[in-house]
């Protein structure tokens, strides 16, 4: 922080930098994973920086959390198991309690510094991490999923970048642990990069999606001011053998309001600009 400027520098995305005034800053740490900083904006309300990186800032998480859930949830016809990796900040597990059919949400973030942390300055995600039906398990996600076979009808991967404790999570070999953590029909959504800034991983990400079986893989981006370049998108995937129903297509929205997320944003966060459908989605 310089001269009272937050300044998002990072090796990811070369020569840019997302920059916010800092009024007081909040809390340092470093735990058992990550240098974790929480700093009051001026005009972006409280904002949590993990190793030097913008992960949410109060006032435009709901386009991020609500799309990375509501993608894979709107469109099952059924969704009462649930999974978040990652995610301690308690976004998505407030997002997926918004659906009646859901029965358990099961958050597995590696770093308890996170919701721990969230709880304290991030209040309006982190309040529902104590609703009854959720659980909070502290672990590595990989370990997780190895022995949770064909339990989930839904699992949200809420990762950081591949920089760091999160590099594992866009690999293949994580990407078949998830398909066959899902039961049939279930559907995943991981946090999917930017189409400005990270095509190439993207495609290889798709590309291992697809090697490995899921029926459906597709690529949805959503707006996001504070992420870099204005965006992040969301890869979707959809494990056969359920009713084979399209990740496109909301059948039952969230009971609760949404500020981001509606049935025709829905429809269009699969819609990409041609730079990025000429690349992802020739095969
Ligand atoms: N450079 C884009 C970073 C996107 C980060 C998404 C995200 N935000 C989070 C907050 C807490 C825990 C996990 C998280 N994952």
């Amino acid at each position: 922080i310089q001269d009272g400027w937050f300044r998002e520098i990072s090796s990811q995305w070369p020569g840019q930098a997302m920059t916010l005034k800092v009024n007081k800053i909040l809390h340092v740490e470093k735990s058992l994973y990550q240098d974790v900083l929480v700093f009051e904006s001026q005009t972006y309300g409280n904002v949590l920086v993990l190793d030097g990186v913008i992960q949410c800032t109060e006032r435009d998480e709901f386009s991020y959390q609500e799309m990375i859930t509501h993608l894979p949830m709107a469109s099952h016809p059924n969704p009462e198991k649930v999974l978040v990796i990652g995610g301690g900040d308690g976004g998505v597990v407030r997002e997926a309690l918004k659906y009646s059919t859901v029965k358990e949400v099961v958050l597995c973030d590696i770093d308890e510094a996170v919701p721990r942390v969230s709880k304290l300055y991030l209040p309006h995600m982190a309040e529902l991490l104590a609703d009854p039906r959720v659980i909070v398990h502290i672990g590595d996600g990989f370990a997780f999923l190895q022995s949770h076979e064909g339990t989930y009808d839904v699992i949200i991967t809420d990762s950081s970048d591949p920089v760091g404790p999160a590099a594992s999570l866009f690999q293949k070999p994580y990407y078949q642990l998830l398909h066959d953590a899902l039961r049939p029909g279930g559907h995943i959504a991981a946090q999917g990069e930017c189409l400005w800034l990270h095509i190439p991983l993207i495609k290889e990400v798709r590309a291992s999606a697809k090697e490995i079986g899921f029926a459906q893989v597709e690529y949805a981006f959503t707006t996001i001011p504070t992420y870099p370049s204005g965006q992040i998108g969301f890869l979707l995937a959809s494990r056969a053998g359920g009713t084979e129903n399209n990740l496109k297509v909301p059948l039952k929205g969230p009971s609760a309001q949404t500020r981001y997320w509606n049935s025709d944003v829905h429809r269009s966060a699969f819609v990409l600009p041609e730079f990025g459908r000429a690349v992802l989605e020739e095969d």
